[in-house]
């Protein structure tokens, strides 16, 4: 069942178009020639209850404009967004209530005071009850490690540790739907493996819903099932990232050892990519044969010491569904 649906959405932005050299900056500044961007157009979804999903897209395809019409913070020039039925613009305490949004570029956070007074004030924002306040801190606590971190003031947490905090803030009043633009940006890799542990975790125990921006791919790849590609403000993309290497890149690599150099290894199924000492490379399409009979086939031809398989590399994947 549904629990967010996006239809037709649009958002154009007013900008001041300047013209070119300081004299046409000059004049800019008296005749402001206004002109409208589009920023996402005619954008249409809708997530299931419980779905993790990767919304992605280059630098300013309309990503961060899509969520923050999602939380409600952005009016929509045209479309409509429901999160449990209701209007995040329309019905804004209501989806507050059961939403949680997480900037990786812009904290939430209170500069000033300590990370448990933020919680303190969220509390009393929120109006979460002393229980569910309790248990949520205890859970924080064990996925987070937030104990650790919550007599600090805001100022002086890392960023691995301010992300933490950013999180386990989104997730104290228990929201059923949860954005995450850009959550692991700039962080090791071990603040990485916490913070998509985290998501793992929330979504299994809580089926919370989550939609998740990201240039890094390595998210996608451990955390998400579905994956919606946007591009200059159009949705081109929408369906598992398997189905997305199948389409645009559907074959395997062969990597095998011999004990010998050999002569290029000939098969009806497989091309021969390059080969080095004792050493080839082979290309074979899923559809065409499996990895398992291709190696039966080759050992036929010459004794085989060790092999590996290689998938198509999703960097590869995405730059190639980025361009289309
Ligand atoms: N407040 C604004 N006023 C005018 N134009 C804006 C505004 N915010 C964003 N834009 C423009 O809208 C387009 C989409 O921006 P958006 O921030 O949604 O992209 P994004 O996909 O989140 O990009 P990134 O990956 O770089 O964060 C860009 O061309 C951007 O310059």
């Amino acid at each position: 069942m549904s629990i967010i649906t996006v239809d037709h959405l649009v958002k154009d932005y007013k900008i001041i178009r300047k013209e070119e050299g300081l004299k046409g900056a000059l004049k800019s500044l008296v005749h402001k020639k206004k002109e409208s961007l589009r920023a996402v157009d005619h954008v249409s979804f809708s997530i299931d209850r419980g779905e993790i999903v990767a919304y992605i897209g280059p630098n300013g395809a309309g990503k961060s404009t899509t969520v923050k019409m999602m939380s409600g913070i952005l009016t929509p020039t045209a479309g409509e967004i429901r999160i449990n039925g209701l209007s995040p613009q329309k019905n804004r305490k209501e989806v507050v209530q059961n939403l949680g949004v997480v900037f990786g570029q812009r904290s939430q956070l209170q500069w000033d005071l300590r990370l448990g007074e933020t919680f303190e004030l969220l509390k009393r924002i929120y109006r979460i009850d002393d229980r569910t306040y309790k248990g949520n801190l205890d859970i924080m606590d064990d996925i987070l490690e937030i104990g650790q971190i919550i007599d600090q003031p805001v100022r002086q947490l890392s960023l691995g540790q301010r992300m933490r905090g950013d999180l386990a803030a989104a997730m104290l009043h228990s929201p059923e739907v949860l954005f995450l633009d850009e959550p692991t940006i700039g962080l090791d890799v071990n603040a990485k493996y916490a913070i998509r542990k985290f998501i793992k975790e929330i979504n299994q125990t809580r089926k919370t819903t989550i939609i998740l921006t990201t240039h890094d791919l390595g998210d996608i790849q451990e955390l998400c099932s579905r994956l919606m590609i946007i591009n200059k403000g159009k949705l081109i993309e929408d369906g598992s990232l398997v189905e997305l290497i199948d389409r645009i890149a559907p074959y395997r690599q062969l990597i095998v050892d011999f004990y010998a150099e050999q002569a290029p290894i000939c098969h009806p199924s497989a091309q021969f990519i390059s080969g080095e000492g004792a050493r080839q490379v082979l290309r074979f399409q899923k559809t065409d044969i499996t990895a398992a009979k291709l190696i039966e086939d080759i050992s036929k031809q010459a004794k085989i010491k060790d092999f590996s398989l290689e998938e198509a590399k999703i960097d590869d994947i995405i730059k190639v569904a980025y361009d289309q």
